[in-house]
């Protein structure tokens, strides 16, 4: 069993347990009730700067605790405040110590788009996303059968939210563009081995087709990451542990964005 396998059999079981408390029609009712879900290609498709998707993490399997996150609306308000397009919030409880209580709290603490950060295997999970103001869902498609990936992006843009679709390998882009995908995330962390590897981006960049967003997602240590992936064809970058870890938020998230938009990566933008 993977890292993968292990992270989603727990996901599936925290899902039986809310499925029997909350049926669907509930949260049916729950998510039109929300404000429509807010538009996220253009604005991290790069066009001045890249873009910084700032994330609340608690903890995660390759590295344990982070930062404890008493208020995590205060941290999403920090980041907006520094500059970041999007706030990723991981739900995943039991590995990364989320919650959709966090979404909830995000979504009501910031104006700009929120990212439920889940292990995202069935559409209740995209109607719950919705229903606690998610205007993105990461979807992985490394843990979803083709047919499956599809009709969850089509779930996720019938309720008019952004998939950001999760990809490994050369195979994986083409599985995601084949189904949809409006934006694409090549992750540099391998979540069988949970090694980072930063030059995974730059294999993976040229096999996504003009017109689709390209997001690197792990491993940003620094401006210097930012700026290296900017330079590989990167649109936006997504970043964790070094702004939950860091002494200022505000000013790390600023930092990212300062460099994203350095004049030297003019040249380069596409
Ligand atoms: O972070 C992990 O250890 C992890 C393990 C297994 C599956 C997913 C994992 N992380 C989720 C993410 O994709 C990252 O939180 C996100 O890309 C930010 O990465 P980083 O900036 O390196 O914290």
């Amino acid at each position: 069993m993977t890292v993968l396998d292990d992270i989603i059999a727990g996901v599936r079981e925290d899902l039986a347990v809310r499925e029997a408390a909350t049926p669907l029609s509930v949260l049916k009712e729950k998510a039109q009730r929300q404000t429509n879900a807010l538009e996220c290609v253009s604005r991290l498709s790069g066009e001045d700067a890249v873009a910084v998707i700032a994330e609340v993490k608690r903890s995660s399997p390759s590295k344990g605790a982070l930062a404890s996150i008493d208020d995590p609306a205060a941290l999403a308000r920090e980041y907006e405040k520094g500059g970041a397009s999007v706030i990723s919030v991981l739900t995943e409880q039991r590995r990364f110590g989320g919650s959709l209580d966090d979404l909830r709290a995000v979504r009501a603490a910031v104006d700009i788009p929120v990212l439920r950060k889940d292990f995202v295997v069935t559409p209740y999970q995209v109607w719950e996303a919705r229903a606690w103001g998610a205007d993105l869902v990461l979807l992985i498609v490394a843990a979803l059968e083709q047919t499956v990936l599809e009709s969850l992006l089509d779930r996720v843009h019938s309720l008019g939210m952004t998939a950001l679709v999760e990809v490994h390998t050369v195979d994986e882009v083409t599985r995601a563009v084949d189904a949809g995908a409006r934006l694409v995330g090549v992750n540099a962390r391998n979540l069988k081995t949970l090694e980072v590897d930063r030059t995974t981006f730059a294999r993976l960049a040229p096999a996504v087709p003009e017109g689709i967003v390209r997001i690197a997602e792990s491993g940003v240590r620094g401006p210097h990451d930012v700026m290296d992936y900017a330079r590989s064809g990167a649109h936006a970058v997504l970043v964790g542990e070094a702004l939950v870890t860091g002494e200022s938020p505000r000013s790390s998230v600023a930092d990212l964005v300062a460099a994203g938009s350095h004049p030297s990566l003019r040249a380069v933008r596409h």
